[in-house]
């Protein structure tokens, strides 16, 4: 059984070239952003998540919402392992993808196809496994010739054709979005967006971040409402994006 469970989780971010003596007192419901504070060496500290508690089961489809600096992308970026928590623990159980930043990691000077490689051999696939991706991945970026000369040839669009076929090859059991990810031109979205469909569709448990009520509604069971890195409301999908719009 896939689960994702966040206890006590903060995260704070030191900023070490920051004067604490220059912020001013704020009213804190006006501003965006998390709480920034200093901790005891006097070195200013933006905390990005505070106290967050959360647990998924197989089954559950999460959105994240909240005004801008409120903590979802620090949240996910959590719950990819990208950062570790300040205070609290993590725990995750299930194959686990991101789709936040999916071009990092491509190396502009390789091809193409040995940047298709070199990703497989990262997400631990077996040669064999890999060698079957590797025709799909292709077939699916309609990269062509383009495959074989170096990624910094490529234009923007190419290169994140490149990376969304890749990063879609795999089928996670929890999958970790921030927004939808639209890639490429017209064609290449409306195949991208089917793609993305099944991925989501498929995933025994999703988080998506996002500023469209629509999309969260149609895509997930339950919100997370997150302000100044704290947990506002955490509840039905409706209920909670209807709070949330509502006040805004
Ligand atoms: N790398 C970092 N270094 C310092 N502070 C950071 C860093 N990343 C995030 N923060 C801070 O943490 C807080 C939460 O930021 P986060 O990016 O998680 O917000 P968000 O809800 O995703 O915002 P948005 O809707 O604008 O994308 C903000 O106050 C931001 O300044």
């Amino acid at each position: 059984m896939s689960s994702l469970i966040l206890e006590n989780v903060t995260v704070d971010f030191p900023i070490y070239n920051a004067k604490s003596r220059s912020l001013k007192s704020q009213v804190m419901s006006l501003a965006t952003g998390g709480t920034i504070g200093s901790n005891s060496d006097g070195v200013v500290v933006i905390r990005g998540l505070d106290n967050i508690n959360v647990n998924l089961n197989e089954g559950e489809r999460l959105g994240l919402l909240g005004h801008n600096g409120s903590g979802k992308t620090t949240l996910l970026r959590v719950m990819s392992g990208v950062y570790h928590p300040t205070v609290g623990r993590i725990a995750i159980n299930g194959k686990c993808t991101s789709l936040i930043n999916i071009s990092l990691g491509i190396d502009p000077e390789a091809t193409g196809r040995e940047n298709i490689r070199i990703r497989g051999a990262l997400l631990g696939f077996s040669a064999k496994e890999m060698a079957a991706k590797q025709a799909e991945i292709e077939e699916f970026s309609e990269l062509g010739n383009f495959l074989s000369m170096p990624v910094r040839t490529y234009s923007t669009g190419m290169q994140l054709r490149l990376a969304f076929s890749i990063s879609t090859v795999i089928e996670p059991e929890i999958l970790i979005m921030d927004e939808w990810l639209a890639a490429g031109d017209e064609g290449f979205q409306t195949k991208a967006n089917e793609r993305l469909h099944q991925l989501v569709n498929q995933t025994k448990i999703l988080i998506i971040a996002s500023h469209s009520k629509e999309l969260l509604v149609k895509n997930c069971s339950r919100i997370l409402w997150l302000e100044h890195g704290k947990v506002k409301m955490d509840g039905d999908a409706e209920t909670v994006a209807n709070a949330y719009f509502g006040h805004l």
